[in-house]
């Protein structure tokens, strides 16, 4: 079976800074990947480029062996099946779980349909069942604002899913929570790969050892290695550029 995302000799040069110079990376079916490296390794910019936020100067994106991403619009990616949480917060505070779900549910549908369309009866149980395996069920119909920085993840994760990718794109997921919250999120992370193929940008490196399938670094623009993560912990190279700094 092909993978699910292939990057081939991808490339990009922000007005003659070679932020990435060249990359190779494949994600597989049902894969947790985690990319760490140094600051500027060109992490956040392998997600853009992947995304469709970022245009590569060169090299190719194939995502499931059949479509090239990099030919792409950011919508018609997302239509494709692959789905990206930001570091920033999207969610509605004012509104509820619940109607943020909602809200995400219709936007795959465009605009003119989320204003008009009555949901099914099917699609507020794909929502309530959505709710219960992000943890978010008992407080459906509380204001978002009134959730824990975790719980707020969690639903910002919960819009991504609704939508049903094949790929899921995220960046520090753990940022900020607390040790419970994130070995939530990291079970949360091991279910969601029984049905999508997950690519995360991580720092913590215990999150990484406890939840990977696979680790790729990457250094300068490039991949260094890849390997489970004992794996790449033996590795010198990654210990110069990386691992041997935190310690
Ligand atoms: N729009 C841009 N224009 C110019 N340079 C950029 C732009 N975006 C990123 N860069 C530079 O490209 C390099 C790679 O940045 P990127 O954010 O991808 O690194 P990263 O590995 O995600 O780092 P971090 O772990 O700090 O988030 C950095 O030197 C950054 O300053």
């Amino acid at each position: 079976m092909q993978p699910i995302l292939s990057c081939r000799d991808v490339m990009v040069d922000f007005s003659g800074f070679k932020a990435l110079q060249g990359v190779n990376l494949e994600v597989d079916h049902h894969e947790i990947l985690f990319l760490i490296g140094p600051n500027g390794a060109g992490k956040t910019t392998l997600l853009d480029v992947i995304c469709g936020k970022t245009k590569s100067t060169n090299g190719e994106v194939r995502f499931a062996g059949e479509v090239t991403l990099t030919k792409l619009s950011e919508q018609k990616i997302v239509h494709h099946g692959v789905a990206r949480k930001f570091q920033a917060p999207s969610i509605f505070l004012q509104l509820t779980p619940f109607e943020n779900l909602e809200i995400a549910m219709k936007q795959k549908k465009g605009f003119l349909s989320m204003l008009f369309a009555k949901m099914t009866q099917t699609q507020e149980e794909k929502i309530e069942q959505l709710l219960e395996r992000i943890g978010l069920y008992d407080v459906r119909h509380q204001p978002s604002s009134s959730l824990s920085h975790g719980q707020k993840q969690w639903l910002e994760i919960g819009m991504q899913l609704i939508q049903e990718p094949r790929l899921l794109l995220l960046d520090e997921p753990i940022a900020g929570m607390s040790g419970e919250e994130r070995t939530k999120t990291g079970q949360l992370i091991e279910e969601i790969a029984k049905e999508c193929s997950v690519l995360i940008v991580e720092h913590d490196m215990d999150f990484v050892r406890n939840f990977s399938t696979k680790v790729v670094v990457m250094h300068e623009g490039k991949v260094l290695c890849e390997g489970s993560m004992d794996e790449i912990q033996e590795n010198e190279e990654v210990r110069n550029v990386y691992l041997g700094r935190k310690g």
